[in-house]
């Protein structure tokens, strides 16, 4: 299956917390399939009468899903846009799933200023942001990849500091953690195949646009 089949529009969707808004926004502009969940096993699920075909993803994985042109379009966080760094448009800021890329420390570690922090070691999700971040500030650290649970290493000494997405503060705080720096704010985003969005124009186009409208009447 490769999107070049010209006849479906294929949306790659992440497994994980954008999930279920994601596919609610999506149904909402008339974008659904029978039996599209999380929960289920099935990796493809196709609404032939539409001519729509959903591909279920790992969160990491959907924007190199979107940039092979796997998939045609996807729904994706701004934080892993930036990590991946894959070559695909950004249609549109979704404005849901906010959250924002930040760097903390445990209160016992807190320094003045950041360059205090320099040659110290970084856990992270997302070692792409963290190296741009202190690279433009001009500090050598020693970036740590993590999976999960990233609020763990500087509690058991695996590292000083940590690279992570914060939404309402509370887990920094559980684990006693300062924010010391923010990098970036994030949203849910569209995105779209750059071949996709040239052969695809009108549906693509359409879509985008009335999601726009839609967002624009939910927030008056
Ligand atoms: N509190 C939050 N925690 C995590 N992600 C959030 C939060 N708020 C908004 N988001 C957004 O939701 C996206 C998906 O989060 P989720 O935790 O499902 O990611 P994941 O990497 O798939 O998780 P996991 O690796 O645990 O399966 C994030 O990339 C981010 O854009
Ligand atoms: O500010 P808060 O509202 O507390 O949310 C932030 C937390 O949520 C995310 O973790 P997630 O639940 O995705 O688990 P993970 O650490 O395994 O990625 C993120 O990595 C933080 O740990």
């Amino acid at each position: 299956m490769t999107s070049s089949d010209m006849n479906y529009l294929t949306i790659a969707l992440p497994k994980g917390k954008l999930f279920d808004l994601s596919a609610n926004l999506l149904a909402k502009v008339g974008f659904t399939a029978e039996g599209l969940s999380e929960n289920s096993r099935k990796l493809v699920i196709t609404n032939e009468a539409a001519k729509i075909r959903f591909i279920i993803t790992k969160t990491q994985d959907l924007p190199t899903y979107v940039e092979y042109g796997a998939a045609d379009i996807g729904i994706i966080g701004k934080d892993v846009l930036l990590e991946e760094n894959k070559n695909v448009y950004e249609l549109l800021d979704l404005k849901y799933g906010f959250c924002r890329l930040m760097a903390a420390v445990p209160q016992s570690l807190l320094q003045e200023k950041m360059s205090d922090y320099a040659h110290m070691r970084v856990a992270t999700k997302y070692p792409r942001v963290a190296e741009q971040y202190f690279h433009s500030l001009g500090i050598q650290m020693e970036i740590i990849k993590l999976n999960g649970s990233i609020e763990l290493a500087p509690m058991v000494g695996l590292a000083e500091l940590i690279v992570d997405i914060v939404e309402t503060g509370r887990t920094l705080k559980e684990n006693n953690l300062i924010e010391v720096a923010s990098i970036h704010p994030a949203t849910a985003r569209l995105i779209a195949n750059r071949v996709s969005f040239k052969m695809k124009f009108d549906r693509i186009h359409k879509l985008s646009e009335d999601l726009k409208c839609l967002l624009e009447s939910e927030a008056k």
